[in-house]
């Protein structure tokens, strides 16, 4: 019985972290909403991302495709089996992923191959601790790839762009810590929350930072330092424009979290834990005896719905709407700032594929046509037909050593993705006639809807998050940001955002 009950909460627990999002995370998303300038695309963003959040909700789907590294940590009273509960959560991990509420995201790192069902070498990390309460507490945090990648640690003293030295003192903390979330950019689907760890070694001090995560959004430090060193981070990282998926703007940060821990003399690390707006992480007590939850975390006050305004708010742009396969033509009409909508086929095609074309022809024939960077969760329905379960955009500058060559060797015209892409692939847009566009990163079920048909698929052997799928989709909805005219607003957030972060080149805390 406690067997069976202890596996239905982990399960339970797995559901509810990938498909709701914790009230203090909605809270922060909606503060942000309100005080986005009306009618820029950063606005248009969160009005995505708010209806994404509320329609995940709606259809027990995930937030976000990226179901991430599930990593579990678990207090037990003396006494607790520890091996059954790790059982439990593999089972509970297979299942989940069988259902689609996780995207199979184990891969063998030799080989490439995914296991199919989130279980492998070291996965999932499940973490024990010992503590002299009598319930079973089980935490746990799903922390996708693209905000992970984002995570940067500082070896103090180091020499920052836009800061200058940063010292072995509550200073130079100060500084990684503002520098840490210039570097991400929107990269890891901004606005996001960062965990910080001081001191430790290279692994306890990232350890440290994670822990931060699991901190209610808005708990005050117990350290007066820290508690003031938080607000600063947060008032002030909001002024580096970088705004949501780095498109500009007032919400660049939702939440600051920072732990200390001791380090040895001649160490001193700075760990900056990034995660994205999509904050998955949620714990409940379980009865020891009994298996079953009987408190979640986290639950404080009023659950967010995000009303939807009865009219949408307008957004200042131009809106274009295109049918792939599109022109040379259509595509040099496009510029910076536009926002299209596009139906007819798209195929995905991320890291795995890319590297394929370098060397291979393409399965099917991609003159003209769009390619979006896109890990989906796929499932079988009864009809053994294929159905798309959530579908957003993952960071392209993973591409950028191929997406140029690519683009030119296939005639492929339009690429979307999220975060931006380098100079080597705004050469290939200007020289072949290419667009980026930037979708919403995270609006999985957003864009999952926009989804009509899986027509065909190529390359299922690369895993189904790596394979190149056939879409039909109708009013896909992305920005341009980089243009067959030499633009790209990446390259000038990036600018503009590293002139406001050496505005806090000067000493704060002593
Ligand atoms: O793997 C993905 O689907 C997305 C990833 O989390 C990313 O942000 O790039
Ligand atoms: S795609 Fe964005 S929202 Fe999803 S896990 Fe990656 S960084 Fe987070």
């Amino acid at each position: 019985m406690y067997i069976e009950s202890i596996e239905k909460s982990m399960y339970d627990l797995i559901c509810e972290t990938s498909t709701n999002l914790p009230k203090d995370v909605r809270r922060a998303i909606l503060s942000a909403k309100e005080k986005e300038n009306k009618g820029t695309s950063s606005a248009m963003s969160l009005d995505t991302i708010a209806k994404n959040i509320n329609m995940a909700d709606e259809k027990l789907s995930p937030i976000c495709q990226d179901t991430g590294l599930p990593t579990f940590k678990i207090k037990t009273p003396v006494g607790v089996n520890q091996l059954e509960i790790k059982a439990a959560i593999n089972r509970a991990i297979e299942l989940a992923t069988e259902h689609g509420k996780l995207r199979p995201n184990a891969v063998d790192s030799l080989t490439g191959d995914n296991s199919g069902n989130n279980l492998g070498i070291g996965l999932p990390v499940v973490k024990f601790e010992q503590w002299e309460q009598d319930h079973i507490e089980v935490k746990l945090i799903l922390k996708g790839g693209g905000c992970e990648n984002k995570n940067i640690q500082y070896s103090l003293p180091t020499e920052l762009e836009g800061l200058g030295r940063a010292g072995r003192d509550l200073d130079g903390i100060r500084k990684c810590i503002l520098h840490s979330v210039y570097q991400a950019q929107g990269q890891g689907c901004s606005a996001g929350f960062i965990g910080v760890g001081i001191g430790g070694d290279r692994s306890s001090g990232y350890d440290l930072a994670k822990e931060q995560l699991f901190r209610d959004v808005t708990d005050v430090n117990p350290i007066p330092e820290l508690a003031q060193l938080e607000d600063y981070v947060l008032e002030k990282a909001n002024h580096l424009g970088i705004g949501t998926m780095g498109f500009g703007g007032e919400a660049t940060l939702l939440g600051c979290k920072i732990g200390v821990m001791h380090r040895i003399p001649a160490s001193f690390y700075v760990s900056v834990a990034y995660n994205c707006w999509a904050y998955r992480r949620m714990a409940v007590d379980i009865n020891a005896e009994t298996g079953e939850i009987t408190d979640w975390h986290y639950n404080e006050g009023e659950k967010i719905a995000f009303e939807q305004p009865a009219e949408e708010t307008k957004s200042t742009a131009r809106v274009v709407k295109l049918q792939a396969p599109i022109t040379e033509e259509e595509i040099r009409d496009l510029r910076v700032g536009d926002v299209v909508k596009i139906s007819g086929r798209m195929y995905t095609g991320r890291d795995a594929i890319h590297k394929h074309l370098m060397d291979n022809d393409a399965p099917v024939d991609l003159n003209g046509q769009v390619i979006y960077h896109c890990g989906p969760v796929v499932l079988k329905n009864e009809e053994g037909k294929y159905e798309i379960k959530a579908a957003g955009p993952t960071t392209s500058i993973r591409e950028e050593p191929y997406q140029g060559d690519i683009m030119k060797k296939f005639g492929i015209r339009a690429v979307i993705g999220k975060g931006g892409m380098g100079p080597k692939t705004l050469a290939a847009l200007q020289e072949h006639g290419g667009v980026y566009l930037n979708g919403i990163g995270g609006a999985a079920q957003y864009y999952a809807d926009c989804i009509k048909e899986v027509e065909g698929v190529d390359l299922l052997e690369f895993g189904i998050p790596e394979a190149l799928w056939h879409l039909r989709v109708e009013d896909f909805t992305a920005v341009v940001t980089m243009d067959s005219h030499g633009n790209s607003l990446h390259a000038d957030i990036d600018k503009s955002s590293l002139e406001k972060l050496s505005k806090f080149k000067e000493k704060v805390f002593n």
